[in-house]
């Protein structure tokens, strides 16, 4: 909440700051204006003292920083104020500063030769001071900044050599677009070309200078000069055209093969759907359990796929089912058509996705083509009738980012529950499962869209009614489309269930109020999206959420790092390569932090939390637009 009222004037600024300091440990860490609450610079000065992020990024703020306002903000850590129309040199007090750890002024107007002070400030690790109009030397006392990682300093009018920066490592460095002269240092020749053009800079990684002796390794290509440095990383046409072509051919083999093993394997589940003969590693003991029939007798057919086995299969685990079974019929809702009944879903071949406290979820494949997940229920002690009250009550549940529920079978020894089949897994596998390579990034833009997918799905639920919760939110329980948007699953279920089925892993996401799991409140919830949310931005799973992994108490973990640390340690290092949307993901991990907050009703509504989510994430579309434009512009 605190953060999402851009029309917030100074006063409730103030009060959102105070709530801040609060909920943070008794620190501050963020404050935020908008373009629709320019800074007061008196503002800034008269009240923020103990600020140690100060993020005002394209809020129109325009003219001189006056002197007198840094003097005050000695706890500041990061200050940023790019993409502004700020003119002139950088304020002297920012000396005070000391503790200043990551300076953003990109992209304003400032002038003026590099303020020696700067070189005093002992902890800056990132400088982006591009796009502006400093001119004058490069300074040699950037050496004096030992832990500075990053430099940028593109598109400014600095003349003259660039010193040797010896005695620092620095990972990021650009200073293309300058007035430079003379040879690329030694250390910095590491860094790409696109570092260092649009200056009349020389030696590595740009052409040699005069007089320099070509590398002997590299007489050749250095003899022709920039040109062929060039061409020498690059591959001719005709070697690209052949690799495109190898790729293609090798694709197309894949893909016949693939076919050709589908095929056999489908060939092979038809004839699996004599119940006696399929063995199933997750069901197999139920299966022979139920049946009384001995694992020395069934011991000659495990030769299956005993990954897939047919949902006859699975279903007849419980003796006399499939008898009954055929009586009945699914039950579908709305007015979803019925593109298959029970008969075809036996059928199907079916695959373990997963054990939950449900039951176990299977991906069945229909012959027909269609894809379904199929909840097989253990543990239903309620009556039929109250079954299909309950169940239709969820089946009633109709919005985008809720997993749909398509359809029901209920017999005396058999529930299922049909439902959309989502194709990228669960956020939880996501997050935390594959870490090698291969695995698709999870960059702001994806993160962010499925909070908000989330948060819409949880908002929905908690429309339904004052008593209507999920119950169960986790990050196993949010399960992504082929597009990545968020879907909320297995919502409605824990009342159907007997006691002894109640959630047993989500001790990370409980709120502490929580004492009886199947007595979960809407701000329960609420706290629990929160760690979710803290989940998604720091990428660490909470206290056993992971079978057999550890996991943190994300919450305090989070809180104890704020306090002591600069918050951008407590994200994921994926996260941060994207550079521009730090103070996004300040506001989202802010949420996080309000969500999770100990007292219900300290927490926001999920009502709240969705329009929070949607203005951070339309500020950081804005910003993407607004550097096109000023891209645009410069070319222009
Ligand atoms: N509709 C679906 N589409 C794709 N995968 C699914 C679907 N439903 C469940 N799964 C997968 O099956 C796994 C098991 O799901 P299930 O809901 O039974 O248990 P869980 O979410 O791990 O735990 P709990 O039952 O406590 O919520 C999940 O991790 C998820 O990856």
């Amino acid at each position: 909440a605190v953060l999402a009222a851009p029309q917030a004037d100074l006063a409730s600024e103030r009060a959102a700051l105070l709530s801040l300091r609060s909920s943070v440990g008794g620190r501050t860490l963020f404050w935020n204006a908008t373009r629709d609450s320019p800074c007061n610079w008196a503002g800034v000065q008269c009240e923020h003292g103990h600020v140690v992020e100060l993020h005002l990024p394209g809020v129109a703020l325009s003219g001189e920083i006056p002197v007198g306002i840094f003097g005050n903000l000695t706890q500041l850590r990061t200050l940023s104020l790019r993409f502004n129309a700020l003119r002139g040199s950088l304020p002297s007090d920012l000396a005070s500063c000391v503790n200043l750890r990551n300076l953003y002024i990109q992209r304003n107007l400032l002038t003026g030769q590099i303020p020696p002070f700067l070189f005093h400030l002992p902890d800056l690790v990132r400088l982006n001071m591009g796009f502006n109009n400093f001119s004058g030397p490069f300074p040699s006392a950037f050496n004096n900044l030992t832990r500075l990682k990053t430099l940028f300093l593109e598109n400014n009018q600095l003349s003259g050599p660039i010193p040797d920066l010896n005695k620092l490592t620095l990972d990021q460095f650009n200073v293309s677009d300058n007035l430079l002269n003379g040879s690329v240092p030694l250390k910095l020749q590491t860094f790409p070309q696109d570092s260092f053009l649009g200056n009349s800079l020389c030696g590595r990684p740009l052409s040699l200078c005069p007089g320099d002796v070509a590398d002997p390794l590299s007489v050749d290509n250095n003899a022709k000069g920039n040109n062929n440095d060039n061409k020498k990383n690059k591959l001719s046409g005709g070697a690209i055209a052949g690799i495109v072509v190898g790729s293609v051919v090798f694709l197309l083999l894949l893909v016949f093969l693939l076919i050709f093993l589908c095929r056999n394997k489908s060939a092979k589940n038809t004839s699996a759907v004599d119940i006696a003969t399929v063995k199933h590693p997750e069901t197999e003991s139920e299966v022979l359990a139920d049946k009384g029939v001995s694992d020395v007798e069934n011991g000659g057919h495990a030769n299956v796929n005993p990954a897939i086995a047919s949902v006859a299969a699975v279903a007849a685990g419980n003796g006399g089912s499939k008898a009954e079974g055929n009586a009945k019929k699914l039950v579908f809702f709305g007015n979803a058509a019925r593109a298959f009944d029970l008969e075809d879903l036996l059928r199907a071949s079916a695959e373990v996705l997963g054990k939950g406290t449900f039951g176990t979820a299977y991906k069945a494949v229909l012959e027909a083509g269609p894809v379904v997940a199929v909840k097989r229920l253990k543990d239903v002690t309620i009556s039929e009738k109250e079954f299909k009250e309950k169940i239709e009550a969820v089946g009633a549940m109709d919005h985008e980012s809720l997993v749909p529920l398509r359809a029901y079978y209920f017999s005396r020894d058999e529930k299922l529950l049909v439902y959309d089949y989502m194709p990228m897994g669960s956020l939880s596998a996501l997050l935390h499962g594959n870490k090698g390579a291969g695995r698709t990034p999870l960059n702001w833009e994806v993160r962010s869209g499925i909070a908000l997918g989330a948060a819409r799905g949880i908002e929905y639920l908690h429309s339904r009614g004052p008593n209507v919760s999920h119950g169960n939110i986790k990050s196993s329980n949010i399960l992504l489309t082929k597009s990545y948007d968020a879907r909320v699953s297995d919502f409605g279920l824990a009342h159907l269930v007997g006691p002894s089925s109640t959630p047993n892993r989500v001790a990370g996401y409980r709120a502490p109020e929580v004492t009886d799991p199947r007595k979960v409140s809407q701000m329960a919830d609420v706290y629990s999206f929160g760690v979710l949310l803290l989940e998604l931005l720091t990428g660490k799973a909470p206290t056993h959420a992971l079978l057999n992994e550890e996991g943190v108490d994300l919450p305090r973990w989070v809180q104890s790092v704020v306090r002591e640390e600069w918050t951008s340690e407590v994200f994921d290092l994926e996260l941060l390569r994207y550079q521009n949307v730090e103070e996004e993901m300040v506001q989202l991990l802010q949420l996080a932090v309000d969500c999770a907050a100990q007292y219900p009703d300290k927490r926001p509504s999920m009502s709240e939390v969705v329009r929070s989510i949607q203005e951070l994430r339309r500020s950081s579309l804005k910003e993407d637009q607004d550097q096109i434009q000023h891209d645009n512009d410069i070319l222009l």
